[in-house]
């Protein structure tokens, strides 16, 4: 089945989201901003979508990347396009990112799992129809009745426990924020979830990403008096050798590398040098669903489990066809911000959790996103 024509949709839409000077998001005003769809259409007529921000289908990319590859080739030849596409990376002088071909790999996905009338996990080889889900706790801030205090996470951990959450990651304060980073505070946060939900629900932190070695080891060593399941990016992952040190210092899992380039492959190194216990991939850090079930079959050769880093239906896919990958990981989420909300561009969320906590999959064919293209078509960027 030949790929006949690939497009980009530039829309307009509401986000109550801001990022703060390190990247990281919290709620905000609503404001519009834009965002891109690319499809990819089958000489069927059918169409494989996957939504990206405007910079990773740029006109440049996808005229002399995407199409030149794409056209006229067979949509089930997933495997080779990918490849054929990374090849062009080095080529390219930087411009052709891992996030580029992720939105890539997951319209094929899309496009594939249409063409073939099934949900598209199902084409991976399901492993479960709905999976154990924790709640993302965005970076901390300074907004009253936000996330300022430790009390705070605490109250807010206690609230995701009743709605249905099995685990609970915090993303504790980072600069802007004036006072941080802060051990002591992060402990403290830790300790007031701790304190809130109980003995029993596993607890992660996800922390400041560039404490020292000795800061890092302070933290992971009162994370284990409070029996947390996992430390997260605490130091900065361009430094193997430093997690392979924090990994043989800590009794407790170090998970990663998340924020890393290098795809499956670098994370082999990681593997090889000890520098996890817990691996760790995402569909827009590896470049797309194709290496990111790579990366969970690593770890599985190696009696290692992988979680996946982010949100949607294509992070949700990777938990479901893999049985060495505890939960899928929702949010992010803030006591001010209504997760399950649903974004003007699409007619339902792709992630609704149950009250005990899990998230199914989509029945329908394709990845599961459920676009309204109306409101994509009636917004476009001029
Ligand atoms: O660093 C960020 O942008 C956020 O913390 C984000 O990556 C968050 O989803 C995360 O780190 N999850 O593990
Ligand atoms: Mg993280």
């Amino acid at each position: 089945m030949k790929i006949v024509d690939v497009q980009v949709r530039t829309f307009w839409h509401t986000t109550h989201l801001e990022k703060d000077t390190d990247g990281h998001d919290h709620p905000g005003p609503a404001r519009q901003v834009r965002k891109s769809l690319l499809t990819l259409v089958a000489e069927n007529g059918v169409e494989g979508h996957a939504f990206a921000s405007p910079e990773q289908v740029r006109p440049h990319l996808v005229d002399s990347y995407v199409r030149p590859v794409l056209f006229k080739q067979d949509a089930f030849a997933r495997e080779r396009l990918w490849q054929d596409l990374a090849h062009w990376q080095r080529g390219s002088g930087g411009q052709l990112s891992d996030r580029t071909l992720g939105v890539v790999d997951v319209a094929l996905w899309d496009l594939c799992g249409k063409l073939a009338g099934l949900p598209s996990y199902k084409l991976a080889g399901s492993y479960r129809d709905k999976v154990p889900t924790y709640g993302s706790i965005m970076c901390g801030d300074e907004i009253e009745g936000g996330l300022a205090k430790p009390d705070d996470y605490g109250r807010f951990a206690e609230w995701l426990v009743k709605r249905g959450y099995q685990a609970i990651k915090l993303h504790t304060w980072m600069p802007p924020v004036s006072w941080s980073p802060n051990i002591e505070m992060d402990l403290k946060a830790c300790a007031a979830v701790r304190e809130a939900v109980g003995p029993s629900v596993p607890l992660m932190l996800d922390a400041y990403h560039w404490y020292s070695r000795e800061e890092a080891y302070a933290l992971g060593k009162g994370l284990e008096a409070l029996n947390f399941t996992w430390i997260e990016e605490v130091m900065d992952e361009q430094s193997m050798s430093s997690y392979a040190w924090l990994a043989a210092e800590l009794k407790i899992p170090v998970i990663g590398p998340e924020s890393m380039g290098g795809k499956y492959k670098h994370r082999a190194e990681w593997v090889k040098a000890g520098a996890c216990d817990i691996l760790r991939t995402g569909v827009e850090d590896v470049g797309g669903i194709t290496p990111a079930l790579k990366t969970m079959h690593l770890a599985e050769s190696f009696g290692m489990n992988c979680e996946v880093h982010g949100h949607g239906a294509e992070n949700l896919l990777i938990s479901a066809v893999s049985k060495n990958c505890r939960w899928y990981e929702r949010g992010l989420l803030h006591p001010m911000l209504d997760y399950d909300a649903c974004p003007d561009y699409l007619n339902a969320i792709d992630d609704p959790m149950d009250s005990e906590g899990y998230v199914s999959l989509s029945q329908q064919p394709g990845i599961g996103v459920d676009i309204n293209l109306d409101y994509i078509n009636s917004n476009l960027v001029v």
